[in-house]
């Protein structure tokens, strides 16, 4: 059975039974066909770890739709866009301006420029450069939670930072690549699996790159909540029947991060319950 659906099962259980309710206090998201309030049950600090030496983390409960997630990894990392006109899927229309814009957060976030040790660079490229001249630097993160570029963003960015952290095991030639994803908020039924998938995607194309082994995902979220709406569909979801993992892999052909692009990721044995259609997203 897939360690995801395992770890997503017990961290729902425990959300649904042990967490507290926004009922009735002052939140910001709204259901756009009423326009009421969104409220959560919400569990405060959760940590999960995925070895992706072991397996990959997709649920399979229902599918992640693995594409779309890597579309939109590449869209913030590598193309470092914020307009949805480059995006495949339709995800963050809602929170697009007339011209397509999310305006500064995520892809801008990452692409602005700044200058390191006398040279320009931007995030992603740091940490690049970083990981090839640097590897055991404990100083290679991406941090999108940039306050001064917050009140001309769609939304803060939820997940906001990624620290890379190398590793060597005895006997292992290659060294291992690390990361630790920090999220603020986490929507659990609508993206939990998907920014697990993205991350740990990324962790794989960055590792390649490197000529690294992919390790450790530590997933840290401050609030992981379940939207009254979604209460009764997470109820359903947790029972399901699991399967093995499925087997993920990228071209192993590709060894420029620029390079990538989402018909170089191979996904094989994925197995998993219906897909649960129209989940309400609160905006
Ligand atoms: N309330 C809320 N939850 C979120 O997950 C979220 C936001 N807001 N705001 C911005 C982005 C947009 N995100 C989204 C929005 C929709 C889906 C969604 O409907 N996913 C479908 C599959 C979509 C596809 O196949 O392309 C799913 O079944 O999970 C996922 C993430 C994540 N973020
Ligand atoms: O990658 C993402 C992006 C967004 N979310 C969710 C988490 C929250 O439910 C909303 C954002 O609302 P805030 O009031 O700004 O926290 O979007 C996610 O889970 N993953």
């Amino acid at each position: 059975m897939s360690y995801a659906d395992e770890l997503f099962v017990k961290m729902c259980r425990d959300i649904l039974d042990n967490g507290t309710d926004t009922k009735g206090e002052k939140v910001r998201p709204k259901w756009e066909d009423t326009n009421e309030s969104a409220y959560t049950i919400k569990r405060f600090g959760v940590v999960n770890r995925y070895d992706l030496r072991k397996e990959f983390p997709a649920l399979t409960l229902r599918k992640t739709a693995l594409k779309s997630c890597m579309d939109e990894i590449l869209w913030i990392y590598q193309k470092k866009s914020n307009n949805v006109n480059d995006l495949h899927s339709h995800i963050w229309d809602a929170w697009a301006d007339e011209n397509g814009s999310i305006g500064t957060c995520y892809g801008d976030v990452v692409g602005r420029k700044f200058i390191y040790k006398e040279e320009e660079t931007d995030q992603m490229d740091y940490v690049l450069r970083q990981l090839k001249e640097n590897p055991y630097s404990r100083r290679i993160m991406t941090n999108l939670y940039q306050f001064e570029y917050l009140h001309s963003g769609a939304l803060d960015p939820c997940c906001y930072s990624m620290t890379y952290s190398v590793t060597k095991e005895p006997g292992e030639e290659r060294l291992i690549l690390n990361g630790v994803l920090n999220q603020r908020s986490q929507d659990v039924l609508a993206a939990n699996n998907w920014n697990v998938c993205q991350y740990a995607i990324l962790l794989m194309m960055v590792a390649q790159v490197n000529d690294m082994i992919p390790g450790e995902l530590v997933h840290v979220i401050a609030d992981a909540h379940i939207y009254d709406r979604h209460v009764p569909v997470i109820e359903e979801l947790i029972k399901r029947e699991q399967y093995p993992a499925p087997k993920v892999s990228l071209n192993p052909e590709v060894k420029d991060f620029y390079k990538f692009t989402t018909d170089d990721l191979i996904v094989e044995d994925y197995q998993a319950g219906e897909q649960i259609k129209n989940i309400p997203i609160a905006v």
